[in-house]
């Protein structure tokens, strides 16, 4: 199957590229902040499918840079999802549990009200509404807490951090779902094999279990790795950043279990494998 990804760099769009036989543009062969060349991309690459595994996920930096991540987050997948439908072929989208706001405490299921409290989590909506609005053939997969060997993630923040400190403190009032780029990739992949065989798309989410806080993962990052690092748990008002953080970001993933018998992974063991690609088990 011809497949064609944007993103070269990025964690997921590594992992596609080790997985699978996939054709990955850089930033330098098509900059989805320029208007025209992701539609040009894939007219001229003429493949089977489609997967943007590139966006602006600098949540911080996104609260003064909102021209610049609406561009990338949220026109370019609208002009991505408009090409292949133009050549009739399937495109899948990757988003954010930052879509919601975090009110509550159950998991939240595709069918549950949307309402972003930063930046990036608006620009991210942005493209999943322009996704829909083009038709074709579409799927969106919404994920959270992405980590890999490769790339910039809490698992690299945390060791970095361990190197010179023997105690942190980490907010432990968000709960979520670390997700390994590996096990997005591998969704990814079939989701997109399913399609192309007939399947229609959709709405999905997918994250690894069991839900933690991000203080929960810090500790278990340590314990895996074999560091002595006391990690003491904070509110989020203790922590203060430029965008806020929804407190709740645990997602329910049934449907795509249902639809595609893929269920979610236990982010320990992604863990595992992924600090021993680092080389820093205990
Ligand atoms: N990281 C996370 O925790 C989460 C991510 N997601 C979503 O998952 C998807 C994949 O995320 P992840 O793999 O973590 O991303 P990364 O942050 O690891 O990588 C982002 C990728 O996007 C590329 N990119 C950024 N700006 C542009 C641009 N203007 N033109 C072309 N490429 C660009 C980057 O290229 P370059 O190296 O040149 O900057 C890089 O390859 C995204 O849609 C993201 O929103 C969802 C939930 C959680
Ligand atoms: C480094 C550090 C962070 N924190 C907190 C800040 C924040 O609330 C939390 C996680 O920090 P990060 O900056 O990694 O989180 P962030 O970049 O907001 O992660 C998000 O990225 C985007 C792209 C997504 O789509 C989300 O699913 C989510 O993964 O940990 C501490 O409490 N102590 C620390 O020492
Ligand atoms: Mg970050």
């Amino acid at each position: 199957m011809r497949i064609l990804v944007f993103g070269q760099t990025g964690q997921v769009a590594h992992e596609l590229q080790r997985q699978a036989k996939v054709t990955a543009l850089s930033r330098a062969q098509a900059d989805l902040s320029v208007p025209g060349v992701c539609a040009e991309a894939i007219a001229q690459f003429d493949g089977e499918l489609v997967i943007n595994a590139a966006a602006y996920t600098a949540v911080d930096r996104a609260e003064s840079d909102e021209a610049l991540a609406q561009r990338i987050n949220g026109d370019a997948p609208g002009e991505m999802a408009r090409a292949c439908a133009d050549l009739g072929i399937p495109f899948l989208h990757v988003s954010t549990d930052y879509v919601f706001d975090g009110s509550g405490k159950r998991a939240r299921a595709e069918s549950g009200k949307v309402n972003p409290i930063n930046v990036y989590g608006r620009t991210k909506l942005a493209g999943e509404k322009a996704v829909r609005k083009a038709g074709g053939k579409t799927a969106v997969l919404r994920t959270s807490w992405v980590f890999s060997s490769h790339g910039a993630n809490f698992v690299k923040t945390m060791l970095r951090l361990a190197e010179t400190r023997s105690a942190l403190t980490v907010v432990d009032d968000q709960i979520g779902g670390p997700t390994p780029a590996a096990d997005i990739a591998s969704a990814l992949l079939s989701m997109g094999r399913a399609m192309a065989g007939g399947h229609p798309g959709g709405l999905y989410h997918y994250s690894g279990a069991p839900a933690a806080s991000w203080a929960d993962f810090a500790r278990e990052i340590f314990a895996q790795s074999g560091q002595d690092v006391a990690v003491t748990g904070i509110p989020s008002s203790d922590y203060p950043t430029p965008a806020a953080r929804p407190l709740n970001s645990r997602l329910d993933c049934r449907k795509l279990t249902e639809d595609f018998g893929i269920a979610p992974p236990d982010w320990r063991a992604g863990l595992t494998r992924v600090l021993d690609e680092l080389g820093v088990m205990a």
